[in-house]
């Protein structure tokens, strides 16, 4: 790319080799470096969109070369919001990052076991030593807290944020559950409240140094997860199935939303692949594995297939899911780390 920016070059690219110039397009007005539209949208398709005349794109586009020359520019410049659908690729570049990694664990359908999946890799990377946290994106179906166990409502944290609440083994948590009066009570709002409550557990929420931040997302293709997919500077997602579920169209639908979102697919995780018996005889209840299939729609690697254990839904239900433990989630959160790892 030439070092004169010009009118028709790509969002992303002008800010990915210039950062400087982040704060002149929203000095402007222009919010679409914290857009996952600005991943393809060039700096004219931008200014078109959000109703410049064509002497305001110039100025733009002059500001952005004086920026970068260390020049002067027209307007005060003005910092990203915070977590606001930066580009994966800058979100992952932005210096001093506190939460290493933020990873979304995504899947079509609900009851394939995501939140389930979310909370055992917590705990088996925790298990490792790592400083993790859990955002329960499910607003209006929390699960995280219980599985955990955690009691009693969140705190002002020392820097005036919220204080998420610990688990036993030390996982920071912080779900809409917390909230309530009773965990019975019902969270009825409307998508935009949802997704600003997400946002909030992200924004307001003092995580601290966190190796790992797993959004536990919603099921589907809603308002939920499309907020976290454009909001939060997420590293990658996770997506979780099971092998009844392929043969639907359903998981196709969530590969294509963060495919179009511009998201990363960083591994997929198959559940309830099997039943294992005490003397080791395996039976596929809900069919054969389709993992590779998973890995042939996705292009992400197969994380790992989990076995359906009543034993585990009970100490769910129990809040104590960290008292368990079982080799293919072990051998999952080795997987994720690894592949993390590689990617970066
Ligand atoms: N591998 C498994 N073995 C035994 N029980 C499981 C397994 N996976 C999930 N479950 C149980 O199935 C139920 C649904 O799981 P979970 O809540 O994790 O699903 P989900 O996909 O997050 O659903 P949703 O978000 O739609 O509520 C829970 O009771 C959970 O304990």
């Amino acid at each position: 790319m030439a070092d004169t920016i010009t009118a028709d070059m790509v969002i992303h690219d002008v800010v990915t080799k210039f950062p400087a110039t982040v704060k002149v397009f929203h000095g402007h007005g222009l919010p679409c470096t914290a857009c996952a539209v600005g991943a393809r949208e060039s700096v004219a398709g931008g200014a078109r969109t959000h109703r410049f005349t064509p002497e305001k794109l110039d100025l733009l586009v002059q500001d952005l070369n004086a920026a970068v020359n260390g020049e002067p520019i027209s307007v005060a410049p003005k910092k990203a919001p915070v977590g606001r659908g930066v580009p994966l690729t800058m979100a992952s570049s932005e210096p001093n990052r506190k939460i290493k990694n933020v990873i979304a664990i995504m899947s079509g359908k609900g009851g394939v076991g995501k939140s389930l999946v979310t909370g055992l890799l917590a705990v088996s990377l925790r298990r490792q030593g790592l400083q993790v946290g859990i955002l329960d994106g499910d607003i209006t179906g929390p699960s995280i807290a219980r599985m955990f166990g955690t009691k009693g409502q969140p705190s002002k944290s020392a820097n005036d944020g919220i204080e998420p609440l610990r688990s036993k083994g030390g996982i920071k948590v912080m779900s809409m559950n917390m909230f309530l009066e009773q965990e019975s009570d019902p969270v009825v709002w409307r998508g935009p409240m949802v997704s600003s409550a997400i946002k909030q557990f992200y924004n307001d929420v003092d995580w601290g140094n966190l190796d790992y931040l797993l959004v536990d997302l919603p099921p589907g293709t809603s308002d939920a997860p499309m907020t976290v997919m454009q909001s939060l500077p997420l590293d990658g997602v996770v997506i979780v199935s099971s092998p009844q579920m392929l043969a639907t169209m359903i998981v196709m639908k969530c590969i294509n939303m963060v495919q179009q979102l511009k998201g990363e697919i960083v591994g997929v995780v198959e559940n309830m692949s099997y039943f294992q018996t005490p003397s080791g005889e395996r039976y596929e209840i809900f069919g054969p594995s389709n993992g590779t299939d998973l890995v042939g729609m996705t292009g992400a690697p197969l994380l790992g297939t989990m076995p359906i254990d009543p034993a585990l839904a009970a100490l769910c239900d129990a809040g104590r899911v960290e008292e368990y433990y079982a080799e293919p989630y072990e051998v999952l959160a080795q997987n994720f780390v690894s592949t993390l790892k590689i990617k970066r």
